[in-house]
């Protein structure tokens, strides 16, 4: 519950996500069942001569939990995201993590429609086949679907910590999935380590992509400059960019933004925990609302950063004081720029509509 007087509006609101992370919604207690479920060492809370390194953190779920409120940077989070990756194994390990995320904020926020994204290339590292993950999400969504109405979709990334070469390696087998064709993948997205990992590197996959028909997003300008963002955009021919706050250094990226209508999907309680941000007042919603720049409001990892997207709604309304007017537009865009049918689309505005009509009585 925030203090704000709108927020039961921000409760009410019929919200849109399009930048998360399946893997960032592994909560440490369930990170810990599913270890101990699969058998999986976890880093050694206490220091062996041959493995990895001691890390305290991994003593239990809450000395996780308390480890998860002093990253440094992307990087660092990073190394326990992709740690947690290792006990995710069997479609039902899936599925158990995908229903937990959807039913939470279709319950906590009214969740509508969740376009998630899912790092392929950490899963087939170990030996996990994709069908695993994408037969496990869709097998959640349908269930979540079913009893709370809710759509999701899902988007495999491509790792920029990875070689460009294993990137065309791992598009190919995603093609061979027949998950685009049939829209079990919904697009491609670029995702990880950024700084000294310009776009551009990986126009020749998103130009295949494009030729496919498929929809492109990328990370930019998380912690890379604002001349990632329009790398992304002018490179990649990308709809949308996945955080983008650091355009909000460059005026002519954000007139670009603004005159594309290009989309970013902005992650406010991301952005501080990363330190990419001071406080949620410094991440530039005022900014790209003046300059016209169309963004969606995200949780990213949440289960990492703090917060689901009903917390950073409510983080943004504590630290900007919107007007309904405007949290009205930004209901509004997240549902145009959600890459579901014009029909359901049409479903969704009507409900935003119904609950501004609602509030102002
Ligand atoms: O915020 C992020 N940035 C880049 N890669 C990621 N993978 C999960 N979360 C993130
Ligand atoms: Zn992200």
């Amino acid at each position: 519950m925030c203090n704000s007087p709108l927020h039961n509006l921000l409760t009410a609101l019929p919200k849109c996500e399009h930048h998360v992370h399946l893997e960032g919604t592994l909560s440490p207690s369930l990170l810990f069942a599913l270890a101990a479920k699969n058998n999986i060492p976890l880093p050694p809370s206490a220091p062996t001569p041959e493995s990895e390194s001691f890390d305290p953190a991994f003593t239990s779920p809450s000395a996780l939990s308390a480890r998860y409120t002093t990253f440094s940077s992307l990087d660092d989070f990073l190394h326990y995201y992709y740690i947690g990756f290792r006990v995710l194994l069997s479609p039902s390990d899936f599925e158990a993590l995908t229903y937990a995320y959807l039913s939470h904020a279709a319950r906590s926020a009214n969740l509508r429609h969740a376009e998630v994204f899912f790092d392929p290339q950490g899963h087939t590292a170990r030996g996990v086949p994709l069908e695993h993950v994408i037969t496990g999400f869709h097998a959640a969504a349908a269930r979540a679907q079913s009893e709370f109405g809710i759509t999701a979709e899902l988007i495999p990334c491509l790792l920029r910590h990875f070689s460009v070469e294993a990137g065309t390696e791992c598009f190919d087998s995603l093609i061979s999935t027949g998950g685009f064709a049939d829209g079990r993948l919904k697009g491609v997205g670029l995702c990880s380590t950024e700084l000294d990992k310009p776009p551009e590197a990986w126009k020749g996959i998103f130009a295949r992509a494009k030729g496919r028909g498929i929809r492109r997003t990328a990370h930019a300008g998380e912690e890379g400059p604002a001349g990632y963002v329009r790398a992304a955009v002018e490179m990649l021919d990308v709809m949308r960019v996945d955080h983008g706050v650091r355009a909000a250094e460059d005026n002519a990226v954000m007139q670009m933004l603004a005159d594309k209508g290009v989309m970013l999907t902005v992650c406010p309680m991301s952005n501080v925990a990363l330190k990419g941000a001071r406080s949620i007042g410094e991440v530039p919603v005022r900014r790209f609302l003046d300059a016209g720049v169309r963004f969606s409001l995200n949780s990213d990892d949440p289960a990492y950063f703090g917060g689901y997207i009903q917390e950073n709604y409510c983080a943004v309304e504590e630290a900007f004081g919107l007007s309904v007017e405007e949290w009205g537009g930004i209901a509004r865009n997240a549902v145009e720029g959600s890459w579901c049918s014009e029909e359901r689309k049409g479903v969704l505005l009507g409900e935003v509509e119904a609950v501004l009509g609602g509030w102002r009585g």
